[in-house]
């Protein structure tokens, strides 16, 4: 058990060393980090004994919710019995084949090779790499270009921060590196203009084969993306969207890929986020979901297109010390039985989700400030705006976000900002119950702050 110290204790010593990411660290030792020390369920407890409901599993990750006491006992059955070994030279154990046999029977049809990474950042540069591999393969090693979208996220390696469209990343450290671009997000609300949903869709996925055009198909390797955008802010594509995009692929000779690190498994209802939205990749990366987080483990799956033409090349040279690493896979095995064999994936696509999707719609589209409130499974968000008639954002995009989120935080409610869009995640073991007491609190902390806008006379 952790050393009982103080809260102030605590701070002090995470501000005298602890580099924390995506921060601030002046101003976080400033004001002083929150230390979250116990889970259980849907619920999070800080080091003041404050009961905290967490909207966001964690970091979107904690699918199965805290407080898995069989994990640990898997953990430390596999911990005692080989604690690690490697699976570079010709060897392998029990842990890593259990889960991927396991794994192959709630993929897709076709996706029957995975590669384990430690996190959804290295799975992305495990696919970079890989796609590029298969296209030497295929004696075209000019189809090396990566498409992403602008505001998606692929995570913070320099491939997957260089694939992935935020801006203020690519800021620090000469980024993206050569051989990515972008094309803009199927942003309905700001870029649909006066065209309906499904046509701007269509035109959005035909962004795509602008940019093909324009690079050249013959230098483009993949198209990459979020079947729904996590952290760029629940951007939900039109439902024509999808479909659009993997004809055009098809049509060009691009492999497709989604990056399942959010969406994947059961989050949006299915097991993966493109069998809702309606797509076939040729590749797919995940990690959170995949142990729920209670260990870190990600892994690639390869269809099988360019799993043959991966294996047709021989010596593929890539991988980590910790590729399906004993015990993360021993976690992972258990936490994929869970939500097969617990009916958690099932419940989210025929209970917990439309509940879910009807509360939340029935919370947060009476308010004044509040708009394009939407989600589907248990992935949630609306967007803060300034005029709801003529769908006008506030001015300084993710200002209002902050304040909004802060204000959530401060009554011990997790939810994210993500620029002015406001998104949830949480467990989905969530209950009705429990649904009904997070949007209960969320809609006292909306009414706080459509009070706090008008003081502010930000409206
Ligand atoms: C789609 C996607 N792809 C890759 C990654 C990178 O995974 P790792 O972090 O395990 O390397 C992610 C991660 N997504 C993520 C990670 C950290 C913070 C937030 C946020 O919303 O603030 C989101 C992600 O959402």
């Amino acid at each position: 058990m952790q050393k009982q110290r103080s809260t102030s204790q605590w701070r002090e010593m995470d501000a005298a060393h602890h580099l924390h990411p995506f921060t601030d660290t002046a101003s976080l030792n400033q004001a002083g980090a929150r230390v979250m020390t116990r889970g259980e369920g849907v619920y999070l407890w800080d080091s003041e004994g404050n009961k905290i409901m967490d909207g966001m599993a964690g970091l979107w990750c904690v699918n199965v919710g805290y407080g898995r006491k069989d994990f640990a006992e898997v953990a430390r059955r596999q911990m005692e019995e080989l604690p690690f070994y490697n699976t570079f030279f010709k060897t392998t154990h029990p842990a890593v084949i259990e889960l991927s046999s396991l794994l192959s029977e709630v993929t897709p049809a076709g996706f029957d090779h995975v590669f384990y990474t430690n996190s959804g950042s290295e799975s992305v540069d495990t696919m970079i790499r890989m796609v590029r591999r298969y296209w030497d393969v295929q004696g075209k090693p000019e189809k090396k270009t990566l498409i992403g979208r602008w505001n998606g996220y692929h995570g913070s390696t320099i491939g997957g921060a260089s694939l992935g469209g935020m801006k203020y990343m690519h800021e620090q450290g000469d980024l993206p590196i050569p051989g990515m671009a972008h094309i803009e997000q199927p942003w309905w609300y700001k870029h649909g203009k006066d065209m309906t949903p499904d046509e701007f869709g269509l035109v959005a996925a035909r962004w795509l084969e602008e940019k093909i055009l324009e690079i050249g198909a013959d230098k483009v390797a993949a198209f990459v993306g979020e079947p729904i955008q996590g952290a760029g802010g629940v951007i939900i594509p039109p439902a024509t969207y999808w479909p659009e995009i993997e004809r055009i692929c098809r049509k060009h000779d691009v492999l497709l890929v989604a990056d399942e690190v959010i969406c994947g498994f059961g989050r949006t209802g299915e097991w993966f986020g493109h069998q809702q939205l309606g797509f076939q990749p040729d590749i797919f990366t995940t990690a959170k979901g995949l142990s729920s987080g209670y260990l870190p483990i990600g892994a690639v799956f390869v269809g099988k297109r360019v799993a043959e033409g991966l294996i047709a090349g021989g010596d593929f040279n890539h991988g980590f010390t910790y590729s399906g690493h004993p015990v993360c896979a021993a976690v992972a095995h258990a936490n994929v039985v869970a939500l097969r064999d617990e009916g958690i994936v099932r419940r989210v696509k025929e209970d917990i989700g439309p509940y879910m999707q009807q509360r939340w719609r029935e919370t947060f589209s009476r308010f004044e400030h509040v708009d394009d409130v939407r989600g589907v499974g248990m992935i949630q968000a609306f967007t803060l705006v300034k005029n709801k008639a003529t769908r006008e954002l506030f001015p300084d995009f993710g200002e209002i976000g902050t304040l909004c989120r802060d204000i959530f935080f401060r009554n011990n409610l997790i939810m994210r900002a993500c620029g002015d869009h406001i998104v949830s995640a949480p467990p989905l073991v969530m209950t009705r119950a429990e649904v009904d007491e997070m949007l209960a609190l969320a809609s006292r902390c909306l009414e706080e702050f459509e009070q706090a806008l008008k003081a502010r006379s930000l409206v």
